[in-house]
């Protein structure tokens, strides 16, 4: 599995780390619950032991987050410490994001990750990065965005309620990804109470043979497959009434050179899969901006990287700001 911590190297405790954080985007279309790919936009966190708690948010994106002892942060760091049996009661917290709440980019994934990577780095890293798979993918419930913000690359996962499992894929070359992010919020909570309990045996079969193939033509570099692939029908059709404008895009965004379409995680944002080399690019933007505006939605594009590495950990940062890590570059 790709990481970017060495097995074999030996931490110390720390006082203070930093962490950048990829967001995600889940199930690609028929892979629910299942599949993830970490993308090029960023949260950044830093935990320092303090004498009292204190929590900065930075940035425009975080907005509404809580900045007592109920933050989520706080809480996810506080339950690696009580399982490593370190005690850190304060903390000074300090957040930036890149990536916008409640669109189906995996935030409270990215912050899940964030505080559980960063509090096990003060601790000495006594936590490997499968026991904060299963921490991460018990905190959310599904294992797709924990495992590709963790891990980074494409992620193929499974969660049995107590053990999360991840086998990654390496994105091919030529995969770009090119986001529609809309300017309202959809929980994923509300996303998800409006699936049904049961499917039927047909939908079940189609589901897994299109997101088997999504696999196999992923690993493969198969993008002809990809458009069928990405078929689904165990989450979109029920989702879609929540969504203006999804029903036409997931129709017709191939014909304007997308590979394949879907919503990313649980929207609203949806997500193309383009051939970086295509020259359908502007055409897919242009295409996919005026179908949300025509449904009376204002959207905003972004064309992101699949990026193959996970958490970045920064050591050593007393001599720098946080904003000047945040505004560094990150590796891809
Ligand atoms: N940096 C953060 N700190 C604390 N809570 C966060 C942070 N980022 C996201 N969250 C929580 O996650 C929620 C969004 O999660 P969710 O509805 O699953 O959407 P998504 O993960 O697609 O952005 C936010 O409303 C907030 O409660
Ligand atoms: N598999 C989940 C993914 C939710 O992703 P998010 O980025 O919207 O939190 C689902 O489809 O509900």
């Amino acid at each position: 599995m790709m990481s970017n911590l060495g097995s074999e190297k030996v931490y110390s405790r720390r006082k203070s780390v930093r962490v950048a954080v990829p967001a995600s985007t889940a199930n690609l279309g028929p892979g629910f619950d299942t599949l993830g790919m970490a993308l090029s936009l960023y949260s950044w966190l830093e935990l320092k032991e303090a004498e009292k708690t204190s929590i900065t948010l930075l940035g425009d994106q975080l907005y509404g987050i809580p900045t007592d002892k109920t933050n989520l942060i706080y809480k996810v760091a506080q339950s690696v410490f009580e399982k490593t049996g370190v005690s850190i009661p304060e903390l000074e917290i300090t957040m930036y994001s890149d990536i916008p709440l409640t669109r189906g980019l995996g935030s409270s994934a990215s912050a899940l990750i964030g505080a559980l990577a960063a509090a096990n780095a003060l601790t000495g890293h006594l936590l490997s990065d499968e026991e904060l798979l299963h921490m991460a993918t018990a905190f959310e419930k599904h294992p797709d965005n924990v495992g590709a913000s963790l891990y980074g690359g494409i992620v193929t996962a499974t969660w049995d309620g107590e053990q999360a499992r991840c086998i990654g894929i390496q994105p091919p070359e030529a995969l770009q990804a090119l986001v529609v992010i809309p300017e309202f919020q959809l929980s994923t909570a509300k996303a998800r109470d409006v699936l049904p309990s049961q499917l039927s045996m047909a939908d079940a079969v189609y589901n897994i043979s299109r997101s088997s193939l999504l696999v196999a033509a992923l690993s493969s570099g198969r993008l002809d497959m990809i458009k069928e692939a990405m078929q689904d029908r165990l989450h979109q059709p029920y989702r879609a009434p929540l969504i203006p404008g999804m029903e036409p895009i997931l129709e017709y965004a191939a014909e304007y050179g997308a590979l394949g379409i879907a919503l990313s995680g649980a929207g609203p944002t949806m997500i193309a899969l383009v051939d970086r080399h295509s020259v359908q690019k502007q055409q897919l933007e242009d295409y996919l901006l005026q179908t949300m505006q025509s449904h009376g939605i204002e959207a905003q594009a972004l064309w992101l990287e699949p990026v193959t590495g996970g958490v970045i950990y920064y050591y050593d940062t007393e001599s720098s700001s946080f904003m000047d890590t945040v505004k560094g570059e990150v590796r891809l």
